[in-house]
């Protein structure tokens, strides 16, 4: 996964992921704009392996996150770009500044199925384990970067155990993914969600949080 090479950074001018577009609008008489991305809807999941009491996330490399860590390093990275020219990025960071800790997750991008066959379809692909619709617990849904995208993030809880595990997992090579399956003890989550040193989104702990809550006083002791 930490094998980047070749990177080279230029300006987006047109997308299957996102499109920019500009709001114009008067609030309350005062005239405003506001810059935002249109870009798609999201599902993901918390898995909690019952057999090994852990949860199952997945850790990749984000180019947004490792460019926005490489501008801290080098300030100027992003500027004087014409709209066609790669600049290529000398002396890169290490690949591992832009690796995070992630809920499973996918983009809605499939008009004929609902979320809940989205996300049985990423548990699947992204971690190896067979869970169907019904034995997905819906928890909520948020807007994910009310600023910049205002799009849905609704969020599922499914506990597997190991004999649904199909050995599979690590993402859809012929999209280009590239997914390392992580498990997370139970008893070491807490700690883990606020722990700074490793990259993680708000997902992951918001929903341990819930889990401590809600899941975690009905677990059978053991
Ligand atoms: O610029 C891009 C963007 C996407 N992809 C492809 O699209 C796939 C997207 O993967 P998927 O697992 O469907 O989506 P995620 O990247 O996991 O979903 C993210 O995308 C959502 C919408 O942006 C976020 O809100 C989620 O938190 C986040 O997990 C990638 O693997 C690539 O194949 C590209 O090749 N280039
Ligand atoms: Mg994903």
């Amino acid at each position: 996964m930490e094998a980047i090479e070749e990177l080279a950074v230029q300006p987006c001018t047109s997308s299957l992921y996102l499109r920019p577009f500009r709001l114009s609008y008067r609030q309350n008489g005062t005239k405003k704009f506001w810059d935002f991305m249109r870009t798609h809807d999201s599902v993901s999941i918390l898995i909690f392996n019952t057999s090994r009491q852990c949860f199952v996330m997945v850790k990749q490399f984000r180019p947004a996150v490792y460019m926005c860590e490489t501008e801290r390093h080098h300030p100027q990275v992003f500027e004087s770009q014409d709209k066609e020219s790669f600049t290529s990025l000398e002396n890169p960071l290490p690949a591992v500044v832009g690796v995070t800790y992630e809920l499973c997750a996918g983009i809605v991008d499939k008009p004929g199925l609902s979320l809940e066959e989205i996300a049985c379809e990423e548990v699947l692909e992204e971690c190896g384990y067979r869970v169907s619709t019904a034995e997905l617990r819906r928890i909520t849904s948020y807007r994910s970067g009310v600023g910049l995208t205002g799009s849905r993030q609704t969020l599922f809880y499914a506990e597997v155990n190991d004999q649904m595990r199909t050995g599979g997992g690590g993402g859809q090579p012929e999209e280009g993914e590239l997914i390392e399956v992580v498990e997370i003890p139970l008893g070491e989550s807490m700690k883990f969600a606020y722990d700074e040193t490793f990259p993680k989104t708000m997902g992951v702990i918001f929903s341990f949080m819930w889990f401590h809550n809600n899941i975690a006083p009905k677990l059978p002791k053991k």
